[in-house]
């Protein structure tokens, strides 16, 4: 599968870092393909080095502004004109999506790809990797929406809290042989 990730452009501790090193590792293991923001900044440079390290593809999609960070050693790299365009094409060549711990690019970033799936306007596997309950107080908020009717469509065919990447990953590689069933 071509699995975009988002992820925090900031170095972390590893209580972040560790999970990040285990997803990228099972993802690259098990030959899939990271479809990322391109960058070797932060967290999201170490996803790369650990995608690249175990076999995987990478494949970044950059955008003008942020060239000089770019991550040297993708085998793919796509220049988008601005941010809105690469999120565009980040989701574009994805079959599926997984959300690490971040900021608010971050969370720009799911906040779109869960309001276009909302919408029908993709149909794609969502998943955030909840490590260390980063995104517990996320999860809350979506469960509120939910029960209080601001929610077309039920919290769980939108989006899927993982609690470590084996179970990231069985989730998309399951929803993906569905989907192609
Ligand atoms: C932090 C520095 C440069 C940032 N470089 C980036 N390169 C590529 N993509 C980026 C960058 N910063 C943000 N992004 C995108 O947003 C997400 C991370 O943002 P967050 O606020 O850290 O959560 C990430 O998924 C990217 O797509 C200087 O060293």
């Amino acid at each position: 599968m071509d699995i975009c990730v988002f992820c925090s452009a900031y170095s972390l501790d590893d209580r972040y870092t560790v999970p990040a090193k285990e997803f990228a590792t099972l993802l690259g293991e098990r030959g899939h393909t990271l479809v990322w923001g391109g960058s070797d900044a932060g967290l999201m440079g170490v996803l790369a080095d650990n995608v690249k390290a175990a076999g995987g593809r990478l494949v970044g999609i950059l955008v003008e502004l942020l060239a000089h960070k770019a991550y040297r050693g993708a085998d793919e790299l796509v220049m988008t004109a601005d941010l809105a365009a690469r999120k565009a094409a980040l989701l574009e060549r994805a079959d599926a999506v997984v959300v690490l711990v971040g900021g608010l690019g971050t969370l720009d970033e799911l906040t779109e790809v869960l309001e276009l799936k909302k919408h029908g306007l993709h149909s794609k596997p969502i998943v955030v990797l909840d490590s260390e309950g980063f995104y517990d107080g996320l999860r809350s908020q979506l469960t509120r929406m939910e029960a209080e009717g601001f929610l077309p469509r039920p919290l769980d065919e939108l989006v899927f809290f993982a609690q470590d990447a084996d179970s990231a990953l069985a989730y998309l590689e399951t929803a993906g042989e569905a989907s192609a069933a």
